[in-house]
């Protein structure tokens, strides 16, 4: 008969083994990529990606030191993230490629790839992860509304934002403010104002439920951890069932604010807000509730954090070229009486031209999975479901279609008169030598509204202010995911009263 406590001991060291190849299995999932992953191309070091929650490194320095010449070479390359292993790609080619065979690298966003994580519960299936019929469906619901729409709201919210920084700086000539959340603020007045047909609030209230709401929810979205492993988010972490409650909750809240705005008073019957169309087709049974909801909560998302991005970085490089370019615009929009020609300005638009070059705000997505074995390009054999998506920074930075400056602020490679630079952008991204915007059938939706809201906003800024990097700001990049300066700080100097009264509208 075996001993109790020799059994003990058998069973432990079996344990031991089982964990330990556990161990040693994912291991090598995480360290190797996929046996059938192309050999054609290279693969980034599986640490790269940890390497900002340890050092004090950006992406921008990231993608220098490890990404850059792989792709410059190669236009692909294998990366870990998001607890797999992907396919990057940053060659126009290969972007065409990948946005026009559709059927074969179909979108499959978070609700697909990461069902299980907090990311997935706050959008769900939206118009920007679906494929196929339901994409269209969405599309035909929500491609007018945020085609047509009315600037007004980002004329009064663009004058209350420079209000707030006006009241920072106080009775003094100038301070140093960090701009962030009063940029978040601003944005989310604006989408929600002007998409959702409701005020969220930010600017007009000091203390918003909603927003300390959103602000909380993000951080345990976006924490640096279960971003890189959202498998950690099917384990029963009460933080992390904490953070399913609290997404939840906001979705629920949001739907409500717009069912108190929209529905409860049929205002969504006269009104021709992107919500009213949308509540329209829940109401003749297009889509169901929970689709209204995933598409409602894109909207806000998606249409405040963009351009949230990139009015940080517009702002960035005006204080950083404050002699040259943020002096030159300034001057081009004091002689605009129209709110309209704020589109056809030279300076102004050849700058946000080049700024969303340089800093695209959604750096790399990837939300493609291969329905097929396929070819890449000549020489990239792709298995069957394997991730593939698009390094924006890459293709905007690429030599080959940017020249040997690619690298520099240098709005003046746009043209000089407006019939050259819309142009040079349209060519741009119809050759995805530019893709912060994707471009083709699955082109943004929101590009003319979030341009317009830059415009608009810039040029009331200017009027304003004088202003320039803080001296106590680093100069640095977000460390990862969503690319812009990272918690950016402006020196900023109220202007001489005649500028800054100017009337716009
Ligand atoms: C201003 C900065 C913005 C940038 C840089 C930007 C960028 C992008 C990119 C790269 C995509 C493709 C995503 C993918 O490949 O999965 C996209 C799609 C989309 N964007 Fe934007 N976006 C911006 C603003 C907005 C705004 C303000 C809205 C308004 C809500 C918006 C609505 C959409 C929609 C609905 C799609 C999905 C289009 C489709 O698949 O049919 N975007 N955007």
């Amino acid at each position: 008969m075996v001993s109790p406590f020799l059994f003990e001991s058998k069973m432990m060291q079996i344990i031991l083994v089982v964990l330990l190849i556990l161990f040693f299995y994912l291991a090598f999932r995480i360290v190797v990529p996929p046996l059938n992953f192309p050999r054609t191309i290279p693969t980034i070091p599986f640490y790269v990606i940890f390497l900002p929650s340890i050092f004090d490194i950006d992406q921008v320095d990231l993608f220098n030191l490890y990404l850059k010449e792989p792709l410059k070479k190669y236009g692909a390359a294998k990366i870990f993230f998001g607890s797999r292993w992907n396919i990057v790609v940053s060659k126009p080619e290969y972007l065409a490629q990948i946005f026009k065979d559709e059927e074969t690298f179909a979108k499959s966003g978070n609700q697909k790839k990461i069902p299980y994580s907090v990311i997935a519960a706050y959008t769900g299936d939206n118009i920007i992860s679906a494929h196929g019929e339901v994409w269209k469906t969405y599309r035909s619901i929500m491609a007018n509304g945020l085609q047509q729409f009315d600037e007004t709201p980002f004329y009064h919210n663009a004058k209350l934002f420079c209000d707030i920084l006006q009241k920072k700086i106080g009775d003094k000539d100038e301070a140093l403010i960090p701009i962030s959340a009063d940029i978040q603020r601003l944005c989310l007045d604006n989408i929600s104002q002007v998409t959702l047909g409701f005020d969220f609030g930010g600017l007009r209230e000091e203390y918003n439920p909603l927003l300390e709401h959103l602000v909380n929810i993000k951080k345990q979205i976006f924490h640096p951890f279960f971003l890189t492993f959202p498998f950690f988010d099917s384990f029963p972490i009460p933080a992390r069932k904490k953070a399913f409650k609290e997404v939840e909750y906001f979705r629920q809240e949001l739907v409500s604010h717009i069912q108190q705005q929209l529905i409860k008073n049929f205002k969504f019957e006269q009104t021709t807000f992107v919500s009213s169309d949308l509540v329209r087709a829940f109401n003749n049974q297009t889509i169901n509730y929970k689709q209204l909801t995933d598409n409602l909560v894109i909207l806000l998302v998606a249409g405040h954090e963009n351009p949230q991005l990139l009015l940080t970085t517009s702002l960035y490089f005006l204080g950083k070229y404050k002699d040259t370019w943020q002096h030159k615009i300034r001057n081009e929009i004091e002689n605009v009486s129209e709110p309209k020609t704020l589109g056809e300005l030279p300076l102004l638009n050849s700058f946000l031209y080049e700024a969303t070059r340089m800093l695209p705000p959604l750096n790399t997505i990837i939300n493609r999975r291969t329905s097929r074995s396929c070819r890449l390009g000549s020489d990239i054999i792709i298995p069957q479901n394997t991730y593939v998506g698009y390094n924006n920074f890459g293709a905007a930075h690429e030599a080959k279609s940017w020249g040997t400056e690619a690298d520099k602020f240098h709005p003046e490679r746009w043209g000089d008169d407006m019939a050259s630079i819309s142009k040079k952008w349209k060519s741009a991204k119809s050759t995805h030598a530019m893709s912060a915007f994707h471009g083709g059938r699955r082109a943004c939706l929101g590009e003319k509204l979030g341009m317009a809201e830059m415009r608009i906003t810039i040029a009331e800024m200017l009027r304003n202010f004088e202003w320039s990097l803080s001296p106590h700001w680093k100069e640095k990049m977000t460390p990862a995911g969503p690319l812009s300066p990272f918690k950016l700080e402006l020196k900023l100097k109220r202007l001489e009263f005649g500028l800054s009264k100017k009337e716009t509208t």
